[in-house]
């Protein structure tokens, strides 16, 4: 009988601030083809499928539940439904109450803590930092103390004080273990907590001798702010010690007048009391959802008794699960599956639950629906917390940083080594080598931009697409803070390689020139970071994006430079199509910085009077690309202008992105 009371009923100083969610004849059904795309004539065909089968249960603030399910039953999609996540490629019915109020579309994200399967957090950042930038993220009008306070208080909560300063770690260098990893996931989705320990009616903190105890009560009455926490899998990877752990962890949060509902797999015979209630899903339905003692005692009066020594999780789910095995079996196991869902829907269990809905749907007296995060920072607070978040991860990234600054340069150094020294001879290759390099500088500066941002923007990419949902900031926003901290290296990098290459191999010998230079140089080298970042905006495979920049950018190169065909002689739709690629812009550009007023010497060859007729740069200029020198100034803000297009287009991308991303 304790676990069917809320917290609101074991601890009056909760009385006023419990809540409860009901979850009403929920289904999701979608529609697919019935055969694969080679198959035509099944491929026209579509199927509907029913991934949620009108789900329903109860639950009060102060309780834990469980949900159970072998693989495929629906789980994390019942997550995704409660929390409002799911994607608009089905079709979704039924209701959603917090407190007996039905949830309007846009009160979904506010109203859920949701933590998902996968820990998707920064590896170079400590646990503090990690939760000092989300709580920044969230949380106005709180002054730097007051966060740094309510961090303190959520790791204490959560047990990770003694990795604080610990780094989270990631795939190639070690952090803090995969259990610590997830009560970070937690600790984040607690801090999204509109009050601060020191704001809040501590009528409890009062009653407490302890001075320690009182912030920390101070905190939990604070903390109990954040109602809802749905969590799907948050044991999966992690040894059964430590997932027991969790859910102990799970359980003494929901105690503390929240409402905690976890999906999970296979959880250890002893944590079968600690959930306040257990579901148990199957082909999307929910063939039974109540206390352990009603479990047990309504599988047992079924005639399917949990034998002595068998963990009852895994009995009663193999029970109710489906074997595919072999159609005699899936009819058997099918049919039973059946026959406990009846049972379990005409039993006074689910008669009490249905009655539990009603009740709180027509309560006269409806308290608030609690949300998470009322007052978060407007949009420029965010976008410099997220730049210094992102600068502070990159920054200890060594090997990330050396990336950056030397590949320009390496690249530099095969150019000059294979173009070793410029000559001032015609017939020795002194127009030919100069358009061989700056051929190279304009044709290769997007693919180290491109290789940036496909080895570094997917994990901030998966970042962004998490705390969006969470409702911290919009994807478009983490995009600009990415492009805003590339800058510096970008710049850093491109002057290295041109200070480098320009003088080695001895281009025109004028400080201006080479500013200019390095200035347009700079262009495509950024651009090829923006294009490759506007497209992982929305294509999800960095692979496919990384094909098609590099194609646009062999097309660009093509058609706009000018070297491989003149521009004469092109195709009138080739002459337009070249106005809109940046490498028009750029090779004019830096044709003119390194041919004009530059004069030649040639040895004729014998036999080849004509081997000689170039004696200067002007003729260069004037032959394949006339009028560049007036066009000048105009061309370098064409090719400038590039760079806002595609922040824009960036915008616009990552706007999209909030559409076609579901779970
Ligand atoms: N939008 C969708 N379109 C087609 N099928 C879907 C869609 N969403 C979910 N499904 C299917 O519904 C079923 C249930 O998926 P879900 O992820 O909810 O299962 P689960 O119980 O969480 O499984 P697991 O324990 O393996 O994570 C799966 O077969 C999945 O492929």
């Amino acid at each position: 009988m304790v676990s069917e009371m809320g917290a609101s009923q074991t601890n009056p100083d909760f009385a006023d601030s419990s809540c409860s969610l009901s979850v009403k004849n929920v289904s999701y059904t979608v529609s697919e083809r019935v055969g694969p795309w080679w198959d035509l004539s099944s491929f026209r065909k579509r199927w509907t499928r029913q991934i949620l089968n009108q789900v329903s249960f109860h639950v009060d603030s102060g309780q834990i539940m469980g949900i159970l399910g072998n693989s495929g039953s629906g789980k994390t999609t019942l997550l995704d439904a409660i929390a409002g996540r799911i994607g608009n490629s089905g079709e979704l019915l039924g209701e959603v109450f917090v407190n007996g109020r039905k949830l309007k579309a846009e009160q979904f994200q506010d109203c859920f803590s949701y933590v998902l399967q996968s820990d998707n957090l920064l590896s170079y950042l400590t646990v503090e930092e990690t939760l000092t930038y989300t709580a920044r993220l969230s949380l106005r009008k709180h002054s730097s103390e007051a966060i740094y306070k309510k961090v303190a208080a959520v790791m204490a909560e959560l047990s990770l004080g003694h990795v604080a300063h610990s780094v989270i770690g990631g795939r190639i260098f070690p952090g803090i273990s995969g259990g610590e990893r997830r009560r970070v996931s937690i600790a984040s989705q607690l801090l999204q907590d509109p009050r601060s320990p020191g704001t809040v009616d501590c009528g409890l903190a009062e009653a407490t001798p302890n001075s320690t105890q009182t912030s920390n009560y101070k905190w939990l009455s604070s903390a109990a702010f954040t109602k809802v926490i749905l969590l799907d899998e948050p044991t999966t990877g992690l040894d059964s010690m430590t997932a027991n752990q969790i859910v102990l962890l799970l359980a003494e949060l929901a105690r503390r007048d929240r409402i905690v509902i976890v999906t999970i797999h296979q959880p250890r015979s002893e944590l079968f009391r600690i959930f306040n209630r257990i579901a148990i899903m199957s082909r999307g339905e929910l063939v039974f959802c109540g206390q352990p003692d009603e479990m047990v005692n309504f599988f047992s009066s079924s005639g399917y008794e949990c034998p002595e020594y068998c963990n009852p999780f895994d009995f009663y789910v193999d029970l109710t699960s489906v074997d595919t095995r072999s159609s005699e079996r899936e009819a058997a196991t099918y049919s039973r599956m059946h026959d406990i869902t009846s049972g379990y829907q005409n039993s006074e269990i689910y008669e009490n639950m249905l009655e539990r809905i009603e009740q709180s749907c027509q309560s006269a007296h409806k308290p608030m629906i609690p949300f998470k995060s009322k007052d978060s920072p407007n949009c420029i607070s965010k976008l410099n917390v997220l730049l210094r978040r992102t600068v502070r991860n990159m920054s200890r990234d060594r090997m990330g940083i050396l990336m950056r600054l030397s590949q320009n340069l390496i690249y530099g150094l095969f150019i000059a080594f294979f173009v070793m020294r410029l000559d001032k001879d015609v017939a020795k290759g002194a127009v030919q080598d100069r358009i061989g390099i700056i051929y190279q500088s304009m044709g290769a500066s997007p693919y180290t931009g491109m290789l940036n941002a496909v080895a570094l923007f997917p994990a901030l990419r998966a970042i962004a697409d998490q705390e969006s949902k969470d409702g911290l900031y919009q994807k478009w926003q983490m995009f600009l803070a990415y492009i805003i901290h590339i800058l510096p290296f970008s710049i850093i990098s491109v002057f290295i390689f041109t200070s480098f290459l320009y003088w080695t191999v001895g281009m025109n010998p004028d400080i201006v020139r080479f500013l200019c230079f390095s200035a347009v140089v700079m262009v495509p080298h950024i651009i090829g970071e923006l294009l490759t970042l506007v497209l992982l905006g929305v294509v999800q495979d960095p692979n496919m994006v990384n094909s098609g920049v590099a194609l646009l950018n062999v097309a660009g190169i093509m058609v706009g430079s000018g070297f491989l065909r003149s521009f004469k002689q092109m195709p009138v739709v080739f002459q337009w199509l070249s106005y809109l690629t940046f490498q028009k812009y750029g090779c004019e550009l830096l044709i003119v910085t390194e041919f004009y007023g530059l004069n030649f010497t040639c040895t004729p060859k014998a036999g080849f009077p004509e081997s000689c007729l170039v004696d200067s740069g002007n003729i260069i200029i004037d032959e394949g690309y006339p009028g560049a020198l007036s066009r000048y100034t105009e061309d370098f803000l064409l090719l400038y202008a590039f760079l806002p297009a595609l922040v824009i287009l960036g915008i616009i991308s990552f706007k999209i992105r909030d559409h076609i991303v579901k779970r």
